[in-house]
């Protein structure tokens, strides 16, 4: 063992000793949530989401129960009257690993707790600056790296969420169109729980101020974060696997911003792929997104059939 390994903020836990957390509580799925989630990933796997996913949202709901305790408690100390106010979850990690798959089970699951907390689900893909602006600052090239998100308006979006605001608009992104949508917007309204999943949810802010009050990370705001993590080889894989599906889905859409490529061949799919990932997702997960896994509260390790092999929660 490491002199570093005695200093390290993290308990590690292995895929068989966190399913066993299970055995505390019980924990099952039913039917009808089956459905719901097969309805979003048709190859996830059902023993995954009971083995990693229940622990997790039981973990997140006695989070969020201490949590409303202590702003109870805040909130008599500064004789104030207590306002409903979101538990903010922030999902990191490389573009393909899993992320909004994530997101998506961990909304589904959330929802069946007692009194059946509303919770809402934001990507910070909606906060991209349009393609027009992109092009304005020449980073049409860099989408995903830390200057093309306009930053402010998300954490003026976070800020009013935990201001407990009844009702908060978030900006919504194509996958289609491959830009932000002018006149569409998400309405979040009155949440118990907020998920806000993307790549760079937990970045530092870009400039250093004068002013240190000045300095929000985006992180402050969340309740809980976690890291989703894979082997580099792995989820380069993932991002062709999904870069070659969408030829059948959405590059059809005539709409689609990729149209002309819903016919390359498997090959062509590949090389066109690999070059997106080397110049641009990459670079990313490098440079912007692989050091900040250490700020989360929870680092999920995935193996090369998406089944997630070692968990890291933070203890302090
Ligand atoms: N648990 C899983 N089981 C099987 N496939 C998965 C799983 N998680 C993600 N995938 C697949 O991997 C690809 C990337 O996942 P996605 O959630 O879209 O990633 P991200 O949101 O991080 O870009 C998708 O094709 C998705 O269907
Ligand atoms: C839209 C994304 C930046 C991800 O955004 P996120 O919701 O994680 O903030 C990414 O999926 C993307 O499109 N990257 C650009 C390169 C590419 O086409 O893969």
């Amino acid at each position: 063992m490491g002199v570093m390994d005695n200093v390290t903020p993290f308990t590690t836990f292995t895929r068989h000793e966190w399913a066993a957390l299970r055995e505390s509580y019980p924990m099952e799925i039913t039917a009808d949530e089956i459905e719901k989630l097969k309805g979003f990933n048709d190859v996830l796997n059902m023993d995954e989401v009971a083995d990693i996913y229940l622990p997790l949202t039981r973990l997140i709901h006695l989070h969020t129960i201490a949590s409303q305790e202590l702003y109870r408690s805040r909130s008599i100390f500064l004789q104030k009257q207590e306002k409903k106010v979101p538990y903010i979850i922030g999902i990191a990690g490389s573009v393909a690993v899993g992320k909004s798959t994530i997101a998506r089970v961990l909304h589904t699951l959330l929802s069946r707790w007692d009194r059946h907390p509303r919770v809402d689900l934001v990507t910070t893909d909606g906060f991209l600056y349009s393609n027009d602006e992109l092009e304005r600052r020449s980073i049409m090239n860099k989408k995903g790296f830390p200057e093309s998100y306009n930053v402010h308006e998300l954490l003026q979006f976070l800020s009013a969420l935990k201001s407990g605001k009844a009702r908060v608009e978030a900006p919504v992104y194509s996958h289609i169109t491959y830009d932000v949508m002018p006149d569409e917007k998400q309405i979040v309204e009155q949440p118990d729980i907020v998920i806000i999943e993307g790549i760079n949810v937990l970045q530092p802010p870009r400039r250093r101020t004068i002013h240190e009050e000045d300095e929000v990370y985006v992180s402050d705001y969340f309740d809980f974060s976690i890291y989703v993590d894979a082997a580099e080889e792995d989820v380069f894989k993932w991002y062709v696997e999904r870069f070659k599906k969408l030829r059948e889905t959405a590059f059809r859409n005539p709409a689609s911003y990729f149209r002309r490529y819903a016919d390359l061949t498997d090959e062509e799919a590949y090389h066109f792929a690999k070059d997106i990932w080397d110049r641009i997702n990459h670079r990313n997960l490098k440079e912007n997104i692989q050091p900040t896994r250490h700020r989360a509260d929870l680092i999920l390790r995935k193996g090369p059939h998406h089944l997630v092999n070692q968990i890291k929660m933070r203890k302090i």
